[in-house]
C-alpha cells in the first residue's frame, strides 16, 4: 500500500475483513455477491453525509451538522468502500499523488458517478478512483485522518456489537 493516504489503509481493511466475515456468517451470506447492496448501501451512506453537510441546499440558511456528526456519517461510507475493496479482492490499492480537490456538491456527484460505474466494471482502477475521491471530499470536509481513523475504529465496534445484539 502506497500513495498519499497516512491512513493506515491495511490496518482499516484487516479491521473491515473481520467485521464483513461475521455479518457474512452471521447472515448466511456465504458464497452470495454482495456487490449490488454494497453499493446501493455506499450511496444512501453518500446521500446522507451529503445531507449532514447541507452542500447542496442552496434555499436554506442552516448551517451544516458538528463535525462529530458528519465524521459518523462519513465512517460510514468508508465502511462500504473497504468492503467492496474486499468483495471484489481489489485490496493491494495504489493511491495516486493526489486527492480529487473540487467543492463538496462535485465530490458527491463524482463519488456516486464512480459508484455506479464501479458496478458495471467491478474495476481495480475504479476502486481506487472511488477510495481516492472519498479520501479527497475528507480533506474538504476538514477531517484529519486521525479523526477518520478514530471515528473508524469507534464505529467498527458498534458495528461487532450490533452483530452480537441480533442487528
Ligand atoms: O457487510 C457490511 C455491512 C454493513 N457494514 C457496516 C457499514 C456501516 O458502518 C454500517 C451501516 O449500517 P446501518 O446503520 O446503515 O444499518 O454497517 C459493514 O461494514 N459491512
Amino acid at each position: 500500500m502506497e500513495g498519499i493516504a497516512l491512513l493506515d489503509l491495511h490496518n482499516l481493511l484487516h479491521l473491515q475483513r473481520q467485521l464483513d466475515a461475521r455479518i457474512k456468517a452471521e447472515h448466511g451470506l456465504a458464497g452470495q455477491d454482495l456487490v449490488p447492496k454494497k453499493l446501493l448501501a455506499l450511496q444512501v451512506e453518500l446521500s446522507e453525509l451529503a445531507n449532514e453537510t447541507r452542500c447542496f441546499k442552496f434555499w436554506s440558511k442552516k448551517p451544516a451538522s458538528e463535525l462529530r456528526v458528519i465524521l459518523e456519517e462519513y465512517v460510514d461510507a468508508l465502511h462500504f468502500v473497504l468492503s467492496l475493496a474486499l468483495e471484489l479482492g481489489h485490496t493491494d490499492l495504489l493511491l495516486g499523488e493526489e486527492y480529487p480537490k473540487g467543492d463538496l456538491t462535485a465530490l458527491f456527484l463524482e463519488l456516486i458517478a464512480k459508484s455506479s460505474q464501479l458496478a458495471v466494471t467491478r474495476s481495480e482502477a475504479d476502486l481506487t478512483a472511488l477510495l481516492t475521491t472519498l479520501l479527497g471530499l475528507g480533506a474538504e470536509l476538514g477531517l484529519s485522518e486521525s479523526a477518520i481513523e478514530a471515528a473508524y475504529f469507534a464505529k467498527n465496534e458498534v458495528n461487532h456489537q450490533r452483530q452480537a445484539d441480533g442487528y
